[in-house]
């Protein structure tokens, strides 16, 4: 009786019901394919290559648990002590290594240099072969979760279990090595603290770190490369950046030419360009959900089961929200009437990193990774666009033609100048 009363007060919302059929997935698509689309792909997760066990794909508690320890390994203090030096290290291996007047596609090296960071942080590889070895297998990886899942030879769905197993294999010797001598504090990265602080079950281990790995490292690179293809196209930004970056480079304290934490807190306008560049090119454009109970909004009504598309990208780009929202535009940032929408955990008109229970835990370190990034980019390189280029989001988010660009050393051209 009560649930018909509430049906005359409320409405459906507009849209088909329950999850979607093939029809559907044409709209999908056609409402995607142009300029905002989707995670789709991605969102498509496959449980036999992310595993079984991982945050993303198991519920209820389990996911309330797992949650809570990858939030507790990534929060803001911890990147301080365990990740903010590593992070540089990597940065420098990957980043130094192009000769005077390289061309590059930015796009390969961001994939690259994520990838170096993911093996670094999660496995605690830190000497350069001991990366490279595992890089190749997270490459591999990373492929295909963005395949179709044909599980033959030849197909990249297949090389990816290979190196999942290969990947597995790792983790396996350092639980095992973990398991008859007491291994060194703090060593080891993710899966050495969670060996440490945690009791998971041997089995969840690597589906734990397989699962970072996913959600991790896509997300990570493209919005790097999307940051330098933003201010490429804005001069006035750029110059500002580099003001920045160049004056903390010639104050900081840090030993060795090494950033410090209190250097990352003074990145103030930095901030600003990695959440215009997550505002207007965050890759994760969609959510998906499923009502678990009758939903009241506004004067609609969500039925129990119903199959929901929070589409964080269309809140993003809302003329209404954000003046010339097309626009790439850091300085609205700053404004004091943006700063309680800027608070991305709790701003239902700014999330990048999504709400609620499943929220990214590794955001505080994808800004920290990305922060760093523009440093070491910036103050190291001057660049030419070589192409013209776009953004596209299918069937993944991407620049079409790789970013090609010619790179010249800074310290080449002040020694040229002398
Ligand atoms: C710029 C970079 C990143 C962006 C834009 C991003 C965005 C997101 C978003 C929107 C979600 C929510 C998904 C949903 O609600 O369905 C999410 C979840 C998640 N992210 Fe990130 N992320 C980034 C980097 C990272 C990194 C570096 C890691 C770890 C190393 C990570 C690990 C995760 C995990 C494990 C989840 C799933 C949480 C759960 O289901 O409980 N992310 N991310």
């Amino acid at each position: 009786k009560k649930k018909s009363k509430e049906a005359t007060r409320y409405r459906l919302p507009p849209g088909s019901r329950g999850w979607p059929l093939i029809g559907d997935s044409f709209s999908w698509y056609n409402a995607v394919a142009g300029s905002h689309p989707p995670q789709f792909v991605q969102q498509q997760v496959n449980r036999d290559l992310v595993g079984k066990n991982g945050v993303i794909t198991v519920q209820g508690e389990q996911q309330r648990k797992l949650h809570g320890i990858a939030s507790n390994m990534m929060r803001l203090e911890k990147l301080k002590f365990h990740f903010l030096d590593n992070i540089q290290l990597v940065m420098l291996q990957t980043l130094n290594k192009f000769d005077n007047n390289q061309v590059i596609l930015l796009q390969d090296v961001c994939r690259k240099l994520a990838i170096n960071l993911m093996v670094n942080q999660l496995l605690g590889a830190s000497s350069e072969t001991e990366i490279d070895e595992m890089a190749h297998f997270f490459s591999d990886f990373v492929d295909g979760c963005l395949s179709l899942p044909i599980n033959f030879p030849g197909f990249a769905f297949h090389t990816a279990m290979k190196a999942r197993e290969k990947i597995i294999r790792k983790i396996n010797k350092t639980v095992e090595k973990h398991g008859e001598e007491e291994s060194s504090e703090g060593g080891d990265g993710v899966l050495g603290r969670l060996l440490e602080e945690e009791s998971l079950p041997d089995n969840a281990v690597a589906d734990f770190i397989i699962n970072l790995l996913f959600a991790g490292n896509e997300t990570t690179a493209k919005t790097m490369l999307f940051a330098v293809y933003f201010l490429t196209r804005c001069p006035k930004a750029m110059l500002q950046l580099l003001d920045e970056q160049d004056s903390i480079r010639s104050n900081s304290s840090g030993g060795d030419g090494m950033l410090t934490w209190q250097d990352y807190k003074a990145m103030s306008f930095t901030q600003c360009v990695i959440d215009e560049t997550l505002r207007l090119g965050g890759i994760a454009i969609w959510l998906m959900r499923e009502a678990k109970h009758d939903v009241v909004y506004q004067d609609y009504i969500i039925p129990k089961g119903c199959f929901l598309v929070p589409f964080l990208s269309a809140v993003h780009l809302d003329e209404n929200l954000y003046k010339g929202a097309s626009t790439f535009n850091p300085w609205r940032w700053m404004e004091p009437e943006n700063q309680e929408k800027r608070n991305w955990r709790s701003s239902p008109f700014y999330c990048p990193f999504g709400g609620g229970a499943r929220s990214c835990p590794g955001a505080e370190l994808s800004r920290l990774q990305i922060a760093i990034f523009l440093h070491y980019f910036v103050t190291t390189y001057t660049w030419e666009q070589l192409k013209e280029d776009r953004m596209s989001f299918f069937p993944s988010a991407r620049l079409v033609n790789g970013f090609q660009i010619r790179l010249t050393s800074r310290h080449h051209l002040d020694s040229e100048s002398l």
